[in-house]
Parts: structure tokens; sequence; C-alpha cells
């Protein structure tokens, strides 16, 4: 089909052929954040009043009937509090400070066999049970560190085979042993990672926070199904994509937006004359279409994704493991900080347990149901995306509209945030002195710079003491004025601390799945909007064949958005034609449009080119 110029203006004069407005139709609020935003208002008891009176809840309600006390404000007894309630585990130099949460003794009383429940259904797990029932899947991301805990020696075989394949293929890519075909440098240079949720978030948070300042291999990612952001990364690429290892990553080896992704790497490759398959990485389950797409194309290598580890908790997989390792980074030590912090909750002692005291706090501060949001701050530019990683395995796995009995009860805990001390100059002000619906995580890193680098500014004082002072400082502020708290501290950003990180809030997000009984490991939301969007696209289809079939005849025979509607047998998504054709119209899409995007009634659409044989497809 020829392109033509689409149109749709603003003006209600009919211009026809002539490019008039390139318009965004599109700005509905979300009704995620009206529901929200309406439940902020609420004081929790009288959500808990809503909830009771609607039978929407039934788990939380006894507990969320109480009323919560004030802050500890004197300052003695606020020390013995956090001298009483400090966590520390040594060999991984993390500690974890939960004081100014404000839960109460006999909170935590009555907490205990909620907490001795869901230690059981971790137990249960991580010894193989159907842990998502909805999927009929075990959840083994836990065996991923330690194999020897795997129910049995083919997955415990599968686990340590795959981690020495990930390490020999990362070494002979680094050493030059495993070349690009035609790269003037003889060795790969750069990874493009083609990905998208938990296929991409944890990759690119272990980048941003390990990855040397000149690592082997530097890392780049396509995360979406926009144009112009693939085209960004692949044009930064230039010359070096001859020397690009592209690793492809999707469990389920079907993500349009990945697929996208890799039509449009593919192409680049034929355009520069490179031949894709030998710069071409799979990291998918397998028999997956990636995965004999890239069998039957005969790609560089392959690796396996494995049914029993979801797509958010992937990190220590080979979804993770290999663009770590082929920046440089200690995989193993990052395996090791995550396998001691794994043992570390297994405990059921709550004061020894991190994952537990987390999954606590964050019952208490939202009242068990996600009423307040969790900002999670680290005061380190290197762990940045932290709290966007965080945001997939929190949200995905909580957010959830049935609980394992089938009630109704709309749960999740909301996480956003980015970095302190900057964000001091962003929204600080709001959760010092606004809205009072969240509760913060400070993650603090007490190592400043590598030994023998650092150097005073000021007389006794560095640059790091005053990111130390505006988090202690912050910390304080809010305090003061209720907002509650969490901080997790960490030596140094190392694989081994950095491995521990994600293994403490994997195991918090499962226990408080067992606190508020739900299944974390399942995301059925995801599919209705997956749904909807390919409905969107077969819409989009058919409206093309209309238009087609009007515009072949003579003369051309312009329509009315009722017209396409009626002849779609669609007239209750006239709105969605009105957009596709508008956006058909902002991207010269063979289709001209005639009329005001402002008065949708003015509009008349047809074909600047038809196509006879596309009547009889
Ligand atoms: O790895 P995949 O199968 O491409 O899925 C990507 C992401 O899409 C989701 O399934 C949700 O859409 C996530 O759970 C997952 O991390």
């Amino acid at each position: 089909m020829a392109s033509l110029s689409g149109l749709c203006s603003s003006s209600p004069s009919l211009k026809p052929k002539t490019p008039l407005l390139k318009t965004t139709i599109n700005s509905r609020p979300l009704r995620t954040s009206l529901t929200f935003a309406t439940r902020y208002r609420l004081e929790p008891i009288q959500s808990v009043a809503r909830e009771i009176s609607t039978g929407l809840s039934k788990t939380n309600d006894k507990l969320l009937s109480k009323p919560k006390q004030g802050l500890e404000k004197d300052p003695s007894a606020l020390w013995r509090r956090y001298v009483d309630w400090l966590y520390q585990h040594k060999e991984l130099g993390l500690c974890l400070d939960v004081s100014r949460i404000g839960f109460t003794d006999e909170f935590v009383a009555e907490m205990e066999p909620r907490l001795q429940k869901a230690f059981k259904d971790m137990e249960k797990l991580e010894k193989g049970a159907i842990a998502n029932p909805d999927e009929g899947r075990m959840v083994g991301h836990y065996w991923l560190r330690n194999s020897s805990l795997a129910p049995n020696s083919f997955l415990k075989t599968q686990i340590d085979q795959t981690l020495d394949a990930v390490c020999k293929f990362a070494d002979e890519v680094v050493s030059g042993k495993i070349k690009p075909p035609s790269s003037p440098e003889g060795r790969f240079t750069q990874i493009l990672s083609v990905g998208i949720g938990g296929s991409a978030l944890g990759p690119q948070f272990v980048a941003e926070a390990l990855a040397p300042d000149n690592p082997p291999l530097k890392i780049r990612f396509i995360d979406n199904t926009d144009p112009a952001g693939i085209d960004h990364q692949i044009a930064q690429l230039g010359p070096e994509l001859s020397s690009t290892l592209v690793i492809v990553i999707s469990k389920s080896g079907g993500t349009p937006e990945t697929r996208n992704g890799l039509l449009e790497v593919q192409k680049s490759f034929r355009e520069a004359g490179l031949e894709f398959a030998k710069q071409g990485v799979a990291i998918t389950q397998e028999n997956s279409l990636l995965d004999n797409t890239a069998r039957i194309e005969g790609w560089l290598a392959r690796f396996p994704m494995f049914d029993w580890v979801g797509g958010r908790t992937s990190e220590m997989s080979a979804v993770g493991l290999l663009p770590a390792a082929l920046q440089g980074i200690d995989i193993r030590e990052m395996l090791a900080g995550a396998s001691s912090m794994d043992e570390a909750n297994r405990t059921t002692v709550l004061r020894n347990n991190p994952a537990a005291m987390l999954a606590l706090c964050w019952y208490w501060a939202s009242d068990g149901m996600g009423s307040k949001d969790m900002v999670v701050l680290p005061y380190k530019d290197s762990l940045l995306l932290f709290s966007r990683y965080l945001q997939q395995l929190v949200m995905e796995s909580l957010g959830k509209e049935f609980d394992l009995d089938g009630n109704r009860v709309n749960q999740g805990l909301t996480v956003y945030g980015n970095k302190g001390s900057t964000d001091q100059h962003a929204y600080i002000q709001q959760l010092r002195e606004g809205v009072h619906n969240f509760f913060v995580t400070f993650i603090e890193v007490l190592r400043d710079r590598p030994p023998g680098h650092d150097w005073e500014l000021e007389p006794g004082v560095t640059c790091g003491d005053y990111l130390f002072g505006m988090l202690q400082g912050t910390r304080s502020a809010l305090y003061a004025n209720d907002r509650e708290s969490i901080t997790v501290t960490v030596q140094e950003v190392t694989p081994r601390s950095v491995g521990a990180l994600v293994a403490l809030y994997e195991r918090a997000v499962g226990i408080y799945a067992s606190l508020i009984n739900i299944n974390a490991y399942h995301q059925p939301g995801v599919e209705a909007g997956k749904k909807a969007a390919g409905e969107v696209l077969a819409l989009q289809k058919r409206v093309l064949a209309v238009l087609n079939e009007a515009s072949c005849k003579e003369p051309v025979e312009p329509l009315t958005l009722e017209e396409v509607a009626e002849r779609c047998h669609e007239e209750e998504d006239i709105e969605m034609i009105y957009k596709i054709i508008a956006h058909m119209a902002a991207n010269d899409r063979a289709l001209i449009a005639e009329g005001s995007c402002g008065s949708p009634r003015s509009i008349k659409v047809f074909l600047g080119e038809c196509n006879v044989d596309e009547l009889y497809a």
C-alpha cells in the first residue's frame, strides 16, 4: 500500500490532503489513580468499615479495627526501641531498622500466628509445593542460589548446568574466544538486551548498580515497543552494531513488545549487511516461540528459563546472570549474597528474620490493604533503579483482585521512588508536609567511595557526609511529622549486597502475600491488558479492510466514523475507531482523514491507494 500523508485537523474547515494537526488524544486519567485517591482520604477505620459493610474484605477486618497509637517521640524510649528491634546480618553487612514504624507489641503478638503460617507456607514453597495454584506451578527462585534445595535431582542438574553454561559462555565472549563474524574490533563490545518487565528490570537494576566504569561489554536495553526508543538505541550503537551481542529475553517467548524489538533489531542487522543469527542469544523457556525461532535460525546461543521461575523473580536465573557476567560482575558472589539472605529468612523468629520484619512493617503501615504507598529512597546513585525494580516485584505480586479463598480484596502496595538526596529537591516537600499517604524505605550505603579516594571538601566534612546528613535529616524530619520509615543499611554496593537485597525483598513479598492470603506468583490483570491490546489491533485490521473496500470504489467513497463503525459491525467501538484513525493519520499511513480532530463527526476518511488483492483476502 502506498503511503500518503494522514490528516486530522483541529480546524473545523475541511482541508483535504493537507497535514493539519498531529495531536495526543487520549489523556484520560487512569481509573486506578482515581481509586487510590479516594482511598487516601479515608481514615483506616472508615476504610475498613466501608469494606466490611460492602462485604469486600474478609481477611483483615479484625486487626484493622484497632486504632493506631501516635509515634514514640521520647528520645530515650525511641533509642530503646531502635536497639531492641535493630536487625543485623553480620556476614552480609546488612542492617534493618524498623524503629520508625509505629507497630505495637499487641500488634506483633496478634500477627504471630499469621507469621507462623507464612513461614510454613514458605517452607512448603521451597520444598516444591504448587505455590502458584492458578497456573499449577512450583515457585523455585530460591533454588537458583542454592540448587541443593531443589525438590529433585533433575531440577538441581538443570540449575547447575545452566549456571556453568552461563559462566562459560560469558568467559568466552569476554576473552574473545567467541567473536562476532564481521567486527573490526574482533570481539563483542556491546550488549543489546531486548526484553520487558521481569525480563529487563532486574538486569537494568544490576547493570546500574554493579557494572564497572569500563565493563568488558557495555549494555543497553530495548524494553518497549516504542519505535523512536528502539531507533535511539540502535542509532547509539552506530557502527558497533557489528560487535553487539543481542540478548533476547522472554520467559514466555511470545511477549509482543519483545518480539517487535527483535524484529526491529533484525531489520537493522539486515540493513547493515550483518547476519543476526551469529550475534543473537535467546533466554526463554524451552520450545517457546522464541526458542524455536532461535533454534531454527541457528542463533549463537540459547539459555533456558524455567517454568518454575517467574519473570519478576528471575534475576538469579540466566535472565539476570548472563548480562551481569558479560559486564564483568561477579555473579557467584551475587548468588552467595542471595543465598545467605535466604538462609537468614528461614528462621521462624520474627526479630531474626529481616524479610518477615519488612512484611510486618508493610502490614502495619498500610493496614494490610495497601492504604499507604511505599516510597523507596536509596541514597546512592548506583541504586537508582532499585525502586523501579521493586515496583514490579511488589506491585505485580501483591496487586490482586481476589484472595486465595476467592474473596474480592483488591490488594496491593504501591511502590515508587528514585533516589536521595536528589528527591529532596523534588517531592520530599509533599512527603514532609502534604498528604499523608505513604511510608518511606531508606536504603543507606555506609561506604561512600572506594578506600583512598575520599577528601574533605570543608574541614572535617566530605561529600559523602553530606549525603549521610541528608538521609538522616530527612528521616528525622519525616518522623517528627509522624511519617513512618524503614531503613535498610548495607556496607557497600557489591554483588553480594545486591544479591542480598534482591533476596530480602523477594522473601518479604512472599511472606506478606501469605499474611494477606493472596497468590503472589500470577498476574491475571496483565493478561486483560494484553488481550485488550490484541483486540485494538484486530479492530485496526478490520477498519483498514473496510476503508480499503470503500477506497477501491470508483469514485472513491470517503467514510464518516459512523459509517466505518457500522461496516465493521462495531458501532459501540466508534471511539476506538476514531483513535485508530487519528493514530494512523498522525503516522503517514496510506490514509487520508479530512476534518477536525476536535469534532470527530466532521471526519471523513479514505485510503490514498486501494489494494484490490486485499478485497479478496
Ligand atoms: O518474560 P516475558 O514472558 O516476555 O514477560 C515479560 C513480563 O510480562 C509479564 O508477564 C507481565 O506482562 C511479566 O510478569 C513479565 O515479567
